[in-house]
């Protein structure tokens, strides 16, 4: 079993072996097996339906497996309540009480959540401009989002999961919450899961990447790895034109222009880029950079699709 200082310091695992979650006669997921490492900050993606939802609840023991299982630090976390306290999933619905003060639903979360922080729910409640006496009905759906950020961080719970919670919110909040959650992450290292469709603003949070399509597993592994497996080619126009031209066995998968300048992101076979591509490229005088996740999550999709 895990001692409490492990869980302070790394955080939790998760272990989904085999898993298959049906609601009647749909199977949300299908025999999904996959690994959240501990202490890190894992972005779960997959187009909608995928089962992001489902993957997320049946990790926090609101649903049970069909068949197959999950684990939670080494242990079933269904009807585990000790183990319930280390971890939190925050989802876009609320799962607050409506119509208690901001302050009653602080009080009242915070007592289930052992690693529970006031200075820095007090912090994230000015920085979202949030008020104590405020209650869930009345703010609107971004505050609403905020308020699910600010709990969901100040659990400090060693297995954090933010279900798309902060898609509601505006630009200025959405990059205050991943610059608090980076902070705060590398003060108090645990499990962060953020689930989401629409990853190039969390690209530079994620250390590691899991991809569900259609209830499987579709990707997963260390996102630097990932970010490798295909390259930006940036420089001018026509040169970077003429390079990716003469490169044989690579997809461009985007393109973007400014000004005279060219960025054409390419994937090699087999979602690799061999070393005589990268040399290339290099030797015609261009900038080589890493994939953008987003750009790599639309490939990998709309391929299966
Ligand atoms: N309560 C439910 N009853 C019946 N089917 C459901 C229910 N909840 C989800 N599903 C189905 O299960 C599949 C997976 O849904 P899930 O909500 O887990 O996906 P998701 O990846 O979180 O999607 P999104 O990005 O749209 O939130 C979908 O096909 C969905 O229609």
């Amino acid at each position: 079993m895990t001692s409490p200082s492990t869980i302070e310091t790394t955080g939790l695992a998760v272990e989904v072996e085999d898993l298959s979650v049906r609601y009647g006669d749909r199977r949300a997921l299908d025999h999904a097996s996959l690994t959240l490492p501990a202490g890190s900050i894992i972005g779960l993606l997959g187009r909608n339906g995928s089962g992001k939802t489902t993957l997320l609840s049946t990790v926090a023991a609101l649903r049970r497996p069909d068949s197959g299982r999950v684990l939670v630090g080494g242990q079933e976390p269904f009807e585990n309540e000790k183990l319930m306290e280390q971890i939190c999933l925050v989802r876009e619905s609320g799962d607050v009480l409506p119509d208690e003060r901001i302050s009653t639903n602080i009080e009242y979360f915070a007592t289930a959540r052992p690693n529970w922080d006031d200075e820095l729910a007090g912090r994230l409640l000015d920085v979202f401009e949030l008020g104590a006496r405020s209650r869930p009905r009345q703010l609107s759906r971004g505050q609403r989002s905020a308020f699910g950020v600010v709990l969901g961080l100040a659990s400090r719970a060693p297995l954090t999961m933010l279900d798309e919670v902060y898609l509601g919110m505006d630009a200025p909040s959405r990059y205050a919450f991943y610059d608090l959650l980076l902070e705060d992450y590398v003060e108090h290292p645990r499990t962060i899961v953020l689930s989401s469709h629409l990853i190039s603003e969390l690209d530079r949070l994620l250390e590691h990447v899991v991809v569900l399509h259609e209830g499987s597993t579709l990707l997963t592994g260390d996102a630097d790895e990932l970010r490798g497996r295909g390259a930006t080619v940036t420089g001018r126009a026509a040169d970077v034109d003429q390079a990716v031209a003469s490169l044989s066995d690579v997809t461009v998968l985007s393109e973007r222009s400014l000004g005279a300048t060219r960025q054409v992101t390419i994937i090699g076979e087999q979602d690799r880029l061999g070393p005589d591509v990268t040399g290339r490229v290099r030797d015609a005088g261009l900038e080589l950079g890493p994939v953008e996740l987003q750009d790599l999550f639309v490939h990998l999709t709309e391929r299966k699709s």
